[in-house]
């Protein structure tokens, strides 16, 4: 893909890479989640397409529901704020819920959402996670269903961004600047 000047970007994870973890994800929650009333709740920008692929590759009458936060803003580091931009539609009461994120970094994010969720009167809250990135963790949230572990490095790509740029990328790349 075309890149800004002084802008690189180097495969981390193939798309290929990412649709067999994602496909093993999906069988494993469809076993995990049968007769169960499963509401996937995505946490936008970031995991419009993770989302995308994950709620197809599991085999049960699902809902979707997205909030739309926002820590990072134009920054490669997070603010530590974490803002509310799009709460959820409708109510928990009696699902068993899932929230979906592309990536969990100081963690902040989630916990924030993870509270803000479990407070709704769901019956069971989970996280999956595509991409972890344990080495930048400032409080701990529990990973229920993890993609990927990745090193300290900023990524871009299925649905990461850097100040709105590269969330179309198919795989996830390193953001080189020189
Ligand atoms: O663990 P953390 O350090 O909190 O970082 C993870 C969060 O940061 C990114 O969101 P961002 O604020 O960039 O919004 P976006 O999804 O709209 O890009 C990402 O999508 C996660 O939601
Ligand atoms: O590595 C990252 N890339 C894009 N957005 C992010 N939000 C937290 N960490 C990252
Ligand atoms: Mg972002």
């Amino acid at each position: 893909m075309q890149t800004l000047p002084g802008e690189r970007l180097e495969v981390l994870l193939s798309a290929r890479d990412i649709q067999a973890r994602v496909e093993q994800l999906g069988r494993r929650i469809t076993l995990d989640y049968q007769d169960k009333s499963l509401v996937l709740i995505g946490i936008l920008k970031g995991s419009f397409v993770f989302v995308a692929d994950l709620a197809r590759a599991i085999d049960l009458p699902l809902a979707v529901d997205f909030m739309a936060v926002s820590s990072y803003g134009h920054a490669t580091k997070s603010s530590g704020v974490v803002r509310i931009l799009k709460d959820l539609d409708y109510s928990l009461d009696g699902k068993h819920v899932i929230v979906v994120e592309d990536i969990v970094d100081t963690g902040l994010t989630l916990n924030y959402i993870y509270g803000h969720v479990r407070s709704r009167g769901a019956m069971s809250v989970k996280i999956c996670a595509l991409l972890d990135k344990p080495a930048r963790r400032q409080v701990a949230v529990p990973v229920h269903y993890k993609g990927f572990e990745i090193p300290d490095e900023f990524v871009v790509g299925y649905g990461l961004d850097v100040d709105e740029r590269y969330r179309n990328l198919s795989d996830v790349c390193r953001l080189v600047r020189s």
